[in-house]
């Protein structure tokens, strides 16, 4: 065992990785040193892709692995991505006041530097972003114009989003860096200037391209995009792309056609990937990664934020307006979001109005007065869902009554309080809503979840509250 534990005093901890090599009994020798390190770790045979054995459990490597834990504990960004990321981006992200690294970015970041393909599964607001594009800027290479990194997101909201923490990295400091050319970040979304893009992209290709899956392929389809210098893709809220009807055929077309997993560190973000084994089998087997990817799989056992605490309250449908309203006089949060379910294709065909905008009227004209309410959904347009998430962002309080479109990946830091007036469709659902809030990484103000349910829905909430393993207490008002 002496070697297994000397290479896991030098190496990141990983709290479950996964190998598709099978050990030989002479020591692990064959196998990825990143697998080593963790304390529990679990190998897969080649052919049938079951546990083989659950090792690594000893007391010794135990207290080996908790030394090195302590080291890493101590240690800041900076140290971790000294030699990796250029040293105005890591000013940069000192100056933002990211010192202290997160698990997800404490755990994956090693791993991405070594150069590995990677799944980062961690909570809701634990840092993905920072991880990922600590990454691209530790591989770029500025003097060369090509594109050399794609981050794909599912919505315009989330891919302005990340393009403004890229550019707010590459920002050059004024007195420019002696011969450092400054990295440039596109943003290729839904609802955006498709011909000025073309423009930008025949006179100088930027670095990094933010996008979403359609405008990306209308610009590779017309050969305006190449790939061939990409070094790193990113797809972020995978497990939500592979599940779009609409987005899912394209997104295997880019990981397999437009470009080779060969080429390119492929790097997988998701707060939810449910079935991960099968997704981790399946990018092996569809050369979406290549074979020795590794599953960063952060607090397993958590997949809720702790500090957020979930409540319900149980009414009939027609008191539902009343009942938000009463808990939120009771409440007074000074920025939160209301998450109303879509309309139906039935209720859209009679003509009705859509329940967001119903909800919106009926707080608008109501004893509600402490905050400015806004409205976030798909059939707006993309200037008015700009205006909505841009006025969010200027502080102040705010109620943003939305549907699932700000489930994913939207970053408000203030928002204390979510209100699910209608129950989400699955518990997946469910975590990235109630993610919206709890988004400061070190503080542990309580944040709040509520639900509004009527009394035939309680067994649905259950079986959230089991399948996501918290606790949500019943309100009587
Ligand atoms: N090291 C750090 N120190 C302090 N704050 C950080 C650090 N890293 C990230 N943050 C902040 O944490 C918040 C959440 O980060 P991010 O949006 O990357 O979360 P995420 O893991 O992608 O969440 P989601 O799964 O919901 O998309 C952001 O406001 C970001 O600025």
């Amino acid at each position: 065992m002496a070697p297994i534990i000397s290479a896991t005093q030098q190496l990141p901890l990983v709290s479950h990785a996964f190998s598709y090599s099978k050990p030989t009994r002479a020591g692990f020798s064959l196998l990825q040193p990143h697998i080593l390190h963790s304390n529990k770790a679990l190998f897969y045979s080649r052919s049938n892709f079951r546990p083989l054995k659950a090792i690594l459990n000893s007391p010794s490597l135990t207290k080996v692995a908790g030394d090195a834990k302590e080291k890493e504990e101590a240690l800041t960004l900076r140290d971790i991505c000294l030699g990796h990321v250029p040293e105005h981006v890591l000013r940069r992200v000192a100056e933002v006041g990211y010192v202290v690294p997160t698990d997800v970015q404490k755990q994956a970041l090693p791993v991405l530097f070594s150069g590995s393909d990677c799944i980062l599964h961690a909570q809701t607001g634990s840092g993905k972003t920072l991880a990922y594009l600590l990454l691209i800027f530790s591989v770029m290479n500025t003097q060369r114009s090509a594109v050399q990194a794609l981050i794909v997101v599912p919505t315009r909201e989330l891919g302005i989003q990340v393009t403004k923490v890229a550019r707010m990295l590459a920002a050059m400091p004024t007195e420019n860096e002696a011969g450092q050319k400054s990295c440039t970040v596109m943003a290729l979304l839904d609802g955006g200037m498709l011909r000025r893009h073309k423009s930008w992209l025949k006179a100088e290709p930027p670095t990094i391209v933010v996008a979403t899956i359609g405008s990306l392929c209308q610009m590779l389809e017309k050969h305006l995009l190449k790939l061939e210098s990409m070094q790193v893709l990113v797809i972020d809220e995978v497990d939500f792309m592979f599940n779009s009807s609409k987005q899912v055929s394209s997104l295997r077309k880019l990981l397999t056609s437009y470009s080779s997993c060969n080429s390119r560190q492929t790097v997988f973000a998701s707060a939810s990937i449910p079935q991960h084994n099968r997704f981790l089998y399946d990018c092996i087997q569809q050369k979406w990664t290549k074979r020795d990817v590794v599953h960063v799989h952060v607090n397993p056992i958590e997949p809720m934020p702790t500090r957020l605490q979930h409540k319900f309250v149980i009414c009939s449908k027609k008191q539902r307006h009343q009942t938000l309203l009463s808990l939120m006089l009771s409440d007074t949060p000074k920025s939160g979001i209301i998450f109303v379910g879509e309309q139906s294709e039935k209720s859209k065909k009679a003509g009705n109005a859509p329940p967001t905008i119903d909800l919106v009227d009926f707080l608008k004209t109501s004893s509600w007065g402490c905050s400015e309410i806004l409205l976030l959904e798909e059939d707006m347009n993309f200037n008015s869902r700009a205006a909505s998430l841009s006025e969010v962002r200027q502080g102040g309080g705010y109620l943003l009554v939305a549907t699932d479109i700000a489930a994913r990946g939207v970053d408000l830091p203030e928002i204390t309080h979510i209100y699910n007036f209608d129950l989400p469709r699955t518990a997946v659902d469910y975590l990235h809503r109630a993610g919206r809030t709890g988004r400061k990484p070190f503080s542990d103000e309580k944040c709040y979840v509520t639900n509004i349910i009527m009394p035939e829905e309680r067994f649905v909430l259950q079986r959230y509250e089991n399948e996501l393993m918290f606790n949500c207490e019943e309100l009587f008002l």
